[in-house]
């Protein structure tokens, strides 16, 4: 990935990072989120560790993980901590309630149990993320390999359709060393509910939906940030 953004979505990528940055202050333990915007963060966060700022990262994924170390932060174990101030992470969906789908690299679960210890999760994004209703974006749901089927046929009894992700003509294989079914499930009337009821079934290690995880949404739009709390 270019570290200077090459075309308009990524730099809203970089307006939004740079403007979740900000609420990052000395010794706050963060949280790193992954993809191609958190990407965008964890640059700014480095600089400003650069430049002196102390803080300790926890980031969500083994990708995170070894960029956050290239680039000189000093990271936690989600196990070592008992809160996480700040985290900056991205999304594959929002809506106006900031619920929101995320697990479009896979990472939801890591990122779920971050969001979990955060007192302040802020997601950044660009425009095209924001949505009238979820849904449109597949929910990623991480399942333990040996219940796959049992978990297909469970989906389907909610209404959802999905097949295993593929990468590079095998199923993609998570950190945690689960596949994923990305599940339609079409507009969600209900994030809360649906998410009830995925929590429900036995197998899956965890789905993509957000639901009352989020303090605030930064959205680049051109070179402006524009904030969303609810
Ligand atoms: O598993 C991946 C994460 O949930 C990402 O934060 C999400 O997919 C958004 O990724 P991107 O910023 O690359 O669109």
């Amino acid at each position: 990935m270019d570290k200077e953004p090459t075309n308009t979505k990524d730099l809203e990528k970089q307006v939004a990072a740079r403007e979740a940055v900000k609420y990052i202050r000395d010794n706050d333990i963060v949280g790193l989120g992954t993809g191609s915007t958190a990407y965008y963060a964890i640059l700014e966060v480095a600089e400003l560790v650069k430049n002196g700022l102390k803080i300790k990262g926890v980031p969500t994924s083994e990708h995170t993980a070894s960029l956050a170390t290239s680039l000189g932060i000093e990271l936690l174990d989600m196990n070592s901590v008992e809160y996480i101030d700040v985290t900056i992470d991205g999304a594959d969906e929002f809506d106006v309630q900031l619920n929101l789908i995320k697990g479009g690299g896979g990472a939801h679960f890591r990122e779920k149990i971050v969001a979990s210890l955060t007192k302040k999760e802020i997601i950044i994004a660009d425009a095209a993320k924001k949505v009238d209703k979820l849904g449109k974006f597949k929910v990623p749901v991480e399942i333990v390999p040996l219940a796959l089927n049992y978990v297909k046929r469970a989906l389907t009894k909610l209404g959802g359709t999905g097949e295993v992700r593929m990468k590079d003509g095998s199923p993609f294989i998570t950190d945690n060393h689960n596949v994923i079914i990305d599940a339609d499930f079409g507009l969600i009337e209900d994030a809360a509910k649906l998410s009830e009821s995925l929590n429900q079934i036995e197998g899956i290690l965890a789905h993509g939906l957000f639901v009352n995880l989020t303090a605030m949404v930064i959205v680049g739009k051109g070179t402006e940030a524009l904030t969303y709390t609810k």
